[in-house]
């Protein structure tokens, strides 16, 4: 019996990533809200025969709070998308207004609910978010994810695509760490499965790299001002959510992931992972082993190469930047 809830339920990502809760037969119910047309989203999944009861709402009459009432998952897809020549963190000015008001209704009404975050820019509204829980006395780093999925898929995709073998991106998987965010998205190649081909050249690899990092601006472009990736990211966002709901199930299996969390969910492992990093950074995303509670355990970064050290040190100024942000956004006092 699980009750998942998605915010911004209409829009690019809300909508197919509604679909696929919907179909994850864990899930009993799925509350939809947005600021517009969740009553025809809701009314068009219920009639697909999975077990979970559907509804939507609305912002009038504490629509917001009602689809939270119980939630034990939310996944927050809600907010403006880039459009060609923006970045992430131009989004800023909309989506951290919006994100800081969802995080409040949450933390109000289903403080114990796993959030994950998905609404840009992630480096700072994970951030906003953790500060509206540490501000309302519910703060659990275990708890809050931002979703850096599609990066993980982009990163087996892609790989699989230079290995001459698409149909091998399911077995391919790539540690994904950082943030997410261009040079702030590090790919760690080196730890790759299966392993790098001994005849990739450094050229290859450097543009693997980047293509992984700027894959979201691929997308962009493509959709020449229609907005950013919505159906990938709605399946990685589904893929996450699966994790977790897999990980509270007790499964058996180990499931471990990347996600960008604040490193106070594991202060043992984050000791560790501040050590490679070389410097103290409050949110980072890491490899995480996931259990019933959300985060069990921070695992270590593990070798780089100098390439990749050479990455590492290059994201930290832009992601310092962004927690900062993201924190201030809630507490440095309004004049
Ligand atoms: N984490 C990632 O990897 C990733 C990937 C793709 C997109 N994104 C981000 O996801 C966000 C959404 O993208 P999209 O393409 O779905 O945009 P969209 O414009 O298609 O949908 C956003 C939805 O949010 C709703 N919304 C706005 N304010 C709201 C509020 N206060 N409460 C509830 N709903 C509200 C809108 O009505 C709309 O339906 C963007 O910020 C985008 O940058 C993140
Ligand atoms: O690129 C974007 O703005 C959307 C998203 O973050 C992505 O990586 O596709």
């Amino acid at each position: 019996m699980v009750h998942a809830v998605v915010l911004g339920a209409a829009g690019g990502i809300g909508q197919p990533v509604s679909l696929l809760l919907k179909t994850n037969p864990l899930i009993t119910k799925l509350s939809l809200f947005d600021i517009v047309n969740t009553p025809g989203v809701a009314a068009d999944l219920s009639h697909i025969s999975t077990p979970a009861k559907v509804a939507g709402y609305l912002p009038p009459d504490d629509g917001l709070k009602k689809a939270l009432e119980g939630a034990e998952i939310v996944v927050i897809p809600a907010g403006v998308p880039r459009k060609p020549g923006m970045t992430r963190d131009d989004l800023f000015k909309i989506n951290a207004g919006i994100v800081r008001d969802l995080a409040t209704a949450i933390a109000t009404t289903a403080p114990n609910a796993f959030v994950l975050v998905i609404s840009n820019p992630v480096n700072s509204t994970v951030p906003i978010v953790a500060e509206v829980f540490k501000k309302h006395n519910v703060y659990n780093p275990k708890r809050i994810f931002g979703v850096t999925t599609l990066d993980v898929v982009r990163a087996s995709t892609f790989l699989a695509e230079v290995n001459g073998d698409v149909s091998a991106a399911p077995n391919v998987t790539v540690p994904v760490l950082g943030g997410h965010s261009g040079v702030t998205i590090l790919p760690i190649l080196s730890q790759a499965k299966p392993s790098l081909s001994a005849n990739l050249a450094q050229t290859d690899v450097e543009a693997l790299t980047k293509r992984i990092q700027f894959g979201g601006d691929e997308v962009v472009k493509a959709k020449d001002g229609a907005g950013s990736a919505t159906l990938s990211m709605a399946y990685a966002g589904a893929e996450f959510a699966s994790k977790i709901l897999n990980a509270v199930k007790g499964s058996g299996e180990e499931i471990v992931t990347q996600t960008y969390i604040s490193l106070e969910a594991d202060p043992e492992g984050a000791k560790k992972v501040t050590e490679e990093i070389g410097t103290s950074l409050e949110y980072f995303s890491v490899s995480v082993k996931l259990g019933p509670n959300g985060v069990e355990k921070i695992l270590p970064i593990g070798d780089l190469n100098d390439f990749e050290k050479g990455l590492l040190k290059a994201a930290i100024p832009e992601l310092q930047d962004n927690i900062a942000k993201g924190c201030n956004f809630i507490t440095a006092p309004k004049l």
